[in-house]
């Protein structure tokens, strides 16, 4: 029987993490450790209330006093690290939160783990959940991002993430903590919040409100299904060689437009009568400033060690995804209060 420590296990990718983790090891405990900032939200963990094998803590990861308790308390051996800000435009907007949390939080977990592991760490884990953007952006011609990729974030949120990814190797090599690290793509699915791409697209137009693409719209993302996406995590955890980093992603490149383009074309054939409407509501806008053009992640080394596949294909994924969003208009319109980022559109 484990007992995990789940950072930011009432976020999107966290939540779907935890929910996966007590389907497939249903004897595990797991205590999830959020700050609950407008990203996190406890109703995404609504179906476990009551359940004894889950604890909810409040908290921040920079509290070092409270993380290093809680490590004793819950005699925790696997940290799997989620918590961080984790959105590129406010990264740009406002980078102190994510120097804050990502690195300073990064960090403090690091030393929290390394003290209470001191001389146990046999079956201890901490595994560290980063991004393909610190690799930086890649040209149409360039192949995908490896492991072997050298590091180069472009925005302040992509930086955080480096710093964090260095801070993690650093603690295997310097201090030998049982860290694994794994880079993903773009996640979507249930309980991702309504400030991304995809879900902001469905709920958008499901109120018949602009859809904003940023720029020429040609920029292109490598979308992995959340729970694809668990699945490689529980892969690394059970299987990953200590100190090493794992890509995840499904070979699934997209161009921004196409996306949104799918996403009306779905709402379309559900609501035959809209079906004109949807495209219409496409909206070019401003871009980002600093827009990486492009990310694609080669998941050669998780499929050829860890045996992994992801089972989502993205025509599948995102029509379950928007029937998700149909189904729970509940969950993301008390969210709206939330979404107050008005960049770059307004
Ligand atoms: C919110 C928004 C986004 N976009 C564009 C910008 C990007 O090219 C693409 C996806 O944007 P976002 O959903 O913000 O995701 P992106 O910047 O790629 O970053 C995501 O994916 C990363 C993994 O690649 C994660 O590390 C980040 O935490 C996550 O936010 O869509 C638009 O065209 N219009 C929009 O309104």
């Amino acid at each position: 029987m484990k007992h995990l420590l789940v950072t930011g296990g009432a976020g999107f990718i966290g939540s779907n993490f935890v929910h996966y983790w007590f389907t497939h090891h249903p004897e595990d405990r797991v205590v999830v450790f959020d700050k609950l900032t407008y990203a996190g939200n406890r109703a995404n963990l609504e179906t476990l209330e009551g359940d004894p094998r889950l604890r909810f803590v409040a908290g921040d990861i920079c509290d070092a006093p409270r993380v290093q308790s809680l490590l004793e308390e819950e005699r925790i051996d696997t940290v799997v690290h989620f918590a961080a800000e984790s959105h590129v435009d406010r990264s740009i907007v406002g980078p102190e939160p994510f120097i804050e949390t990502n690195i300073r939080g990064t960090f403090v977990l690091l030393e929290a783990s390394r003290r209470y592991w001191e001389d146990e760490a046999s079956d201890c884990r901490f595994l560290h959940v980063s991004t393909d953007e610190v690799y930086g952006t890649l040209a149409p011609e360039d192949p995908p991002f490896t492991e072997t990729t050298p590091y180069r974030p472009n925005s302040p949120y992509a930086a955080s993430k480096a710093g964090s990814d260095h801070l993690v190797r650093a603690y295997y090599h310097t201090y030998g903590l049982p860290v694994l690290t794994t880079n993903c793509s773009n996640n979507y699915g249930p309980y991702q919040f309504p400030e991304k791409l995809i879900p902001l697209i469905i709920t958008r137009a499901l109120e018949g409100q602009s859809l904003p693409v940023y720029g020429d719209g040609q920029q292109v993302r490598d979308w992995l299904y959340v729970e694809d996406h668990c699945r490689g995590i529980e892969a690394v955890l059970e299987r990953g060689q200590l100190g090493e980093t794992y890509n995840i992603g499904t070979r699934n490149e997209q161009r921004n437009l196409e996306t949104v383009g799918l996403v009306c074309d779905i709402l379309g054939s559900i609501y035959p009568e809209r079906a004109e409407q949807f495209r219409s509501l496409i909206t070019f806008v401003t871009d980002r400033p600093g827009h990486d053009r492009r990310y694609a992640i080669d998941p050669a080394r998780i499929e050829r060690e860890l045996d992994w596949r992801p089972v989502e294909n993205f025509e599948t994924g995102l029509r379950k995804t928007v029937e998700w969003y149909i189904e729970n208009r509940a969950w993301w319109q008390a969210l709206r209060a939330r979404q107050t980022l008005t960049f770059p559109s307004g």
